[in-house]
């Protein structure tokens, strides 16, 4: 059977407006999973999923994974899983594509250029919320099948796609719906693909290793009610006091985490890693225009990615509670809640960072002598996750990458977090392999998140090019 691709790359290339709309149509809902208030925005989305996979004839179906917990006791639905199957020729390799639809927040008053739901397309890059953050990376992957089915080409593999709405916030509930169905849809599953992240340069590259995240509140309270701190002030203790007391406990100015055990823990990089370091594409200066800052913790490449891929680090994100409107209301807040995250790599144990997290704290909390109460919860527990570069997969990629790019991949790891990553490895024990399609510049996360025309065509002629590839690898 002779490989169609330059049909299949023409038919992508004469329908891109077409996906550019749905992208639009797909970045119009916010799927914000971080906010309960969104949630029926997010139902719509996961439906407009399982709409789409049944309109090109997949076999779908929306999985139930029960309740999620709000921090009132109240519980509410969990989004359905979307679950779709294409073919199931037995003398194929099947692969299962895991994506989400969920997005973090945006407004436009973050300071966006244009609004975030309105996916506006400025010099060929398409802004919006979601955009790169995983909206286009599951479509191109969609495309794909559909490009295959319109030109009546047969699909080289079986595709099935797992694809929820809660990633953002942890992957609530599907590590339990992966187990539930590890003997059913996961059965005949050979291996996994992910496109939840980014290429490091503008040189594509495939994705061996993602840091995991724990990711913690803590919360003091003081008083009952919130107090005028002319009246009050300078005679209750006050929270935000000792949390930010606490909270300035956790790292160095110099970027050192001083919880003890934790560094303890990480597997000290190896001198092949920081030869391999060494001869990845990475310019600094770029990143460093590029995020708007004069100075880095580390001024060399390899101490740069080795930071951002492969050792632990805190961040602080923000205080519940706290007073953050325009203005000066002169108030002692009576309860806040310190929310900060440690990314995790081999070979740490959330179970254990936990124990060591909520000892530390308290221990730093008991030395203010304070009588206001703590209390701290790992909300996100999400382990590392590691491939094995000499699995057959990663050959294809290179492969496939040739064949659309003209060039050889960087092998890159993954600073954010798929927290299902190391669950699909442990429970079904199929090989996964993470392709990234979105840009080192795409601003996940960020205001002004975008895609790229050319990542999300090319994207698309990618995944076409390697489920060729993957059709190639000897069954055992
Ligand atoms: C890399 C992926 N696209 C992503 O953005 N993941 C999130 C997941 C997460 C981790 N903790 C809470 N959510 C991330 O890395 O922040
Ligand atoms: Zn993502
Ligand atoms: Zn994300």
């Amino acid at each position: 059977l002779t490989f169609q691709f330059d049909e299949l790359t023409k038919y992508i290339d004469s329908h891109q407006e077409e996906y550019v709309q749905t992208l639009r149509e797909w970045v119009a809902v916010e799927s914000d999973s971080s906010n309960v208030l969104k949630r029926p925005d997010l139902d719509r989305m996961m439906n407009i999923t399982a709409e789409k996979l049944k309109a090109m004839g997949g076999n779908v179906e929306m999985v139930d994974i029960g309740l999620q917990e709000l921090p009132s006791g109240a519980t509410i639905p969990l989004p359905k899983v979307v679950t779709a199957q294409f073919g199931s020729d037995a003398t194929k390799h099947t692969v299962c594509v895991y994506g989400h639809v969920d997005v973090q927040p945006a407004k436009i008053e973050d300071g966006w250029a244009t609004e975030p739901y309105n996916l506006t397309d400025i010099n060929g890059n398409l802004y919006g919320r979601g955009a790169s953050d995983n909206k286009a990376p599951v479509l191109a992957w969609i495309h794909t099948v559909q490009a295959y089915q319109a030109l009546d080409i047969e699909l080289p593999v079986n595709v099935k796609f797992v694809i929820e709405g809660m990633e953002e916030t942890g992957s609530n509930g599907l590590d339990a719906m992966i187990l539930s169905h590890n003997d059913t849809f996961f059965a005949d599953v050979d291996y996994i693909m992910i496109s939840d992240c980014g290429w490091l340069s503008r040189r594509p590259a495939l994705t061996y290793g993602t840091r995991g995240n724990c990711y913690f509140f803590a919360e003091v309270e003081g008083p009952t009610q919130d107090l005028h701190s002319g009246v009050y002030g300078g005679t209750v203790i006050e929270p935000m006091t000792d949390l930010i007391g606490i909270l300035d406990t956790l790292i160095s100015p110099g970027g050192k985490i001083l919880i003890p055990g934790i560094l303890e823990a990480v597997a000290p990089l190896s001198d092949e890693e920081w030869t391999m370091y060494q001869d990845i594409e990475f310019d600094v200066e770029n990143y460093k225009k590029k995020i708007g800052v004069d100075h880095l913790m580390y001024s060399n490449k390899v101490d740069l990615l080795a930071h951002r891929w492969r050792y632990p680090t805190v961040t602080i994100h923000g205080i519940e509670g706290a007073f953050s409107a325009p203005g000066t209301k002169t108030v002692i807040p009576a309860k806040v809640i310190g929310k900060f995250s440690i990314r995790q790599v081999p070979n740490m144990d959330p179970a254990v960072v936990e124990k060591q997290v909520t000892d530390y704290l308290h221990s730093m909390f008991g030395r203010r002598k304070s009588p206001n109460k703590l209390k701290v919860t790992m909300v996100i527990g999400a382990k590392p996750w590691l491939a094995d570069t000499q699995h057959p997969l990663y050959e294809a990629g290179q492969e496939a990458v040739r064949k659309v790019f003209k060039v050889d991949p960087d092998m890159i790891r993954e600073g954010g977090t798929i927290p299902i990553a190391k669950t699909f490895q442990d429970v079904t024990r199929k090989s996964i392999i993470m392709l990234p399609i979105g840009g080192f510049d795409d601003g996940l996360h960020s205001q002004n998140e975008k895609m790229s025309r050319y990542n999300y065509i090319e994207g698309t002629k990618l995944f076409v090019a390697y489920l060729h590839e993957v059709g190639q690898i000897k069954r055992n």
